[in-house]
């Protein structure tokens, strides 16, 4: 289980362009279970994936994840434990790196580096297992560098990535709106196999608001740092995009700019 209990993030604290960017947030999330994040742009969402993954320590409040306070945990202490895909296909591997290296240093997340075990013939075909299953013929270009890949074959990999150190938290930062449309689809469709496959329990930030409800349990809504709006089960299931959109409307009080959201 995630637990948020009162977090507060401000940035830029005491100088002219201070910001509080999540005010107060109590949040619980079972585990297993998948929440999308919508809210528009500046509402706090990636302050929110911050948080958890530690690159943001809280100004106030406690964070926990599976009983463990993690609160003033940097990034590298919960390595083994959060796993996170970014939107920029270049940003969470290394594109001067082979596949199978950035493999390798993703199963190593989290734990003691230094004497780092080869890349066996054991392990090389333990990832071109993992690649394979991905169906996009990658398991033979194991030794091409990763810059060669297209943004969508990067995701797909960061996505496998995701799941090597054993990781039961995976966040997603809009992690599919460089992609075109196929692209983006396919990449959902493994994401959402990954995270059923694996338990993962999983915020995925997007602000298709079609993705928000066809994929997860749980979509949460967030407008200038905080929760306006929490809906699972039945209320979810009832919901249209065009519900979604207008509750978006009512919540600024004003029309939305065209790039705010996409109704898709
Ligand atoms: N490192 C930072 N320093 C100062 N202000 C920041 C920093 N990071 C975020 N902010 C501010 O905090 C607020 C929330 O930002 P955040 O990136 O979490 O929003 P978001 O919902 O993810 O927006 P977007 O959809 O545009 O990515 C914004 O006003 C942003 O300008």
């Amino acid at each position: 289980m995630i637990s948020l209990s009162d977090i507060q993030v401000v940035f830029g604290r005491g100088t002219p362009l201070q910001k509080q960017a999540l005010k107060k947030i109590e949040l619980t999330i079972e585990t297993g279970s998948f929440v999308t994040v919508i809210g528009s742009n500046g509402a706090g969402k990636s302050t929110l994936l911050g948080v958890l993954a530690g690159d943001v320590l809280p100004t106030a409040g406690r964070v926990t994840i599976g009983n463990v306070d993690v609160s003033r945990k940097p990034t590298a202490a919960r390595a083994g434990q959060v796993a996170r895909v970014f939107q920029d296909p270049l940003a969470g591997s290394c594109g001067a790196l082979t596949i199978e290296e950035n493999l390798a240093l993703a199963a190593a997340r989290g734990k003691v580096r230094g004497l780092m075990p080869a890349l066996g013939s054991k392990r090389r075909e333990f990832f071109k297992e993992r690649i394979a299953s991905l169906n996009l013929g990658l398991e033979n270009r194991l030794k091409d560098r990763m810059d060669l890949l297209s943004g969508g074959q990067r995701q797909a990999v960061s996505l496998v990535m995701a799941t090597l150190a054993g990781s039961d938290v995976l966040l997603l930062d809009e992690h599919t709106a460089a992609l075109d449309p196929g692209m983006a689809e396919f990449v959902m469709q493994l994401t959402d196999q990954v995270v059923t496959e694996r338990k993962l329990t999983t915020l995925m930030v997007t602000h298709s608001m079609r993705q928000a409800l066809d994929y997860g349990d749980r979509t949460v809504m967030l407008h200038g740092g905080e929760i306006v709006l929490d809906v699972s089960g039945g209320s979810r299931k009832d919901l249209q995009v065009e519900d979604l959109i207008e509750m978006f409307r009512k919540i600024r009080g004003q029309k939305l700019d065209d790039d705010e959201l996409l109704i898709g």
